[in-house]
């Protein structure tokens, strides 16, 4: 069978549906064919009854991107129908191609993530921006970077063909919606004069793309060694994973990026985090814990808080609360540098406080003079999935040493779902998630794609891992804490869920 040339469909002796009735095709892929195709058509009503109820417009392709033109597609019952939808037309291309023809092109798509990487380091959304509907000449585009036109043009091709910058006409380029969500907004000196700066203050999600494009597509192309290595593959040490095989480094990617040479990566690396809040609805960490219910005075610890981006969320919306924004030492200046940009009066008036604290190490918190009164909450947001179980039971042993009976532990990560129903889930009042329609995936197959490649990705990184409902329960209850509540957030770019334990 040829791949490269496929016969023209004007001299193919059938359409499907002849081919069908003829026989050739097994009615059950036909049936799934049809059901999927279902679901798209209702998804895609759903879709049309939201926005003209909401009076939105849905945005174009070729329409700009800004975090407001991005409310229709945010609205949760889109999100929703867009999941199905996604789910569904990704099973329905694996059902209508050859099979060897879908293993090539999954196969190939790593060439898009280095393409993405290319662009964004040539910084081609910035040097687009106003470039308009017919576009700028790749030599152009070229030129700022110094890159070799020619191969570039090939790179934004490659992206064109994937729905990310449109080819206007051979070699003329422009920004499309997906291209633009690229742009962090800054002025392409500013970015060739100061890399740093494509981090600062924006956006953030370019920051995480980025990262995810750089340190982890190149760790990654080392996990098969990584695990075939009998040292290595059965390690859970931070410092033993396909990122250390990679980059050919003794230390865990938290050292290393603390190296000073390794600068940008560490300013990347917060932005990073911000822009991952900022993929996911700003006042998600508002939803599913009853922040109201705790009195005036009561403390927050934002434990591996980074810049402290949830708890400044929190601030805004809860003037009764107080925080400690833990992280490491490298990381508070940044911190600082944030809460003086977004809410200096906290700061100056000693409301919020940034510290210093290595979380493998007792807590300040409580054992501190300062702290006379009990921790209310310790937030965990996004940390356990970055560490080994060894080392979240030691995280989670000194948050249980440092709480009061009343302290409650809130953990924010992505819970991950088995591809079947899972027993534990229906214990925990909010863990159970909704059964998806036949014939989807019970995991909701490629919409929810994401949050596994992620779970490679903490393996990668720092043999960390995205934890089922089980495994979590499970382990806090090593490490002295009862799972008692889930909250599944709104179908979002990023969904996390809220795991609240207390105490046993
Ligand atoms: C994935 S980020 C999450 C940041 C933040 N909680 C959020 O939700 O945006 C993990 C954080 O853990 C911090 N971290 C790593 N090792 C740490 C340690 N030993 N002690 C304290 N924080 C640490 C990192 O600096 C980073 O800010």
């Amino acid at each position: 069978m040829s791949l490269s040339a496929p016969p023209p469909l004007s001299s193919q002796s059938a359409t499907p549906i002849a081919q069908y009735a003829a026989g050739t095709v097994s009615q059950d892929a036909l049936a799934e064919l049809k059901a999927l195709a279902n679901i798209i058509q209702s998804s895609i009503e759903q879709i049309e009854e939201v926005t003209t109820a909401n009076s939105f417009t849905f945005p174009s392709p070729d329409s700009t991107f800004s975090p407001e033109s991005e409310a229709p597609r945010m609205h949760p019952a889109i999100q929703s129908a867009g999941s199905l939808i996604a789910s569904a037309a990704a099973q329905l291309i694996t059902l209508v191609r050859p099979a060897p023809l879908t293993l090539l092109d999954i196969s190939t798509q790593f060439h898009v993530s280095t393409a993405m990487r290319t662009a964004i380091s040539t910084h081609v959304a910035e040097i687009l921006r106003d470039a308009g509907p017919k576009g700028k000449q790749v030599l152009e585009i070229a030129q700022p970077t110094k890159v070799h036109p020619g191969k570039l043009a090939r790179v934004l091709r490659l992206l064109a063909t994937n729905h990310i910058f449109k080819e206007v006409s051979p070699d003329v380029f422009t920004n499309n919606r997906l291209s633009s969500a690229l742009d962090t907004g800054k002025s392409v000196e500013g970015l060739l004069a100061n890399p740093e700066s494509k981090h600062i203050g924006t956006f953030g999600i370019t920051s995480w793309i980025e990262y995810v494009l750089d340190v982890g597509f190149k760790s990654s192309s080392y996990l098969t060694e990584t695990l075939l290595d009998p040292e290595f593959g059965r390690a859970y040490e931070a410092n033993k994973t396909a990122f250390n095989k990679a980059y050919n480094v003794k230390e865990d990617v938290w050292s290393w990026m603390e190296r000073p040479e390794n600068r940008l990566h560490l300013v990347r690396f917060g932005a990073a985090m911000n822009g991952l809040k900022n993929a996911s609805p700003a006042n998600a960490i508002l939803e599913g814990y009853d922040w109201d219910r705790l009195p005036e005075g009561s403390l927050v610890v934002d434990v591996g808080g980074g810049v402290g981006s949830q708890s400044l969320m929190l601030a805004k919306h809860h003037p009764q609360l107080r925080f400690v924004i833990q992280d490491r030492e490298s990381v508070l200046g940044d911190a600082t540098d944030y809460w003086k940009r977004n809410m200096p009066d906290a700061l100056e008036s000693g409301r919020v406080k940034i510290q210093g604290q290595n979380f493998f190490d007792p807590q300040h918190a409580r054992h501190d003079d300062n702290y006379s009164e009990d921790v209310s909450v310790f937030l965990l947001s996004k940390v356990l999935h970055d560490w080994a179980d060894q080392y979240c039971l030691t995280i989670l042993k000194h948050l249980r040493a440092a709480a009061g009976p009343k302290t409650q532990l809130l953990i924010v990560e992505q819970v991950m779902s088995f591809a079947c129903d899972e027993p534990a889930a229906k214990k925990i009042p909010g863990a159970e998630l909704p059964v998806p329609p036949q014939p989807l995936l019970r995991n909701m197959g490629r919409a929810a794609s994401s949050a596994y490649a992620g779970d490679l990705l903490m393996m990668e990184i720092t043999n960390g891992q995205e934890r089922t409902i089980t495994y979590l329960r499970n382990m806090l209850d090593q490490g002295g804490w009862k799972l008692t509540a889930v909250h599944y957030d709104e179908p979002s770019v990023r969904r996390y869920q809220k795991a609240i334990a207390v105490p046993i």
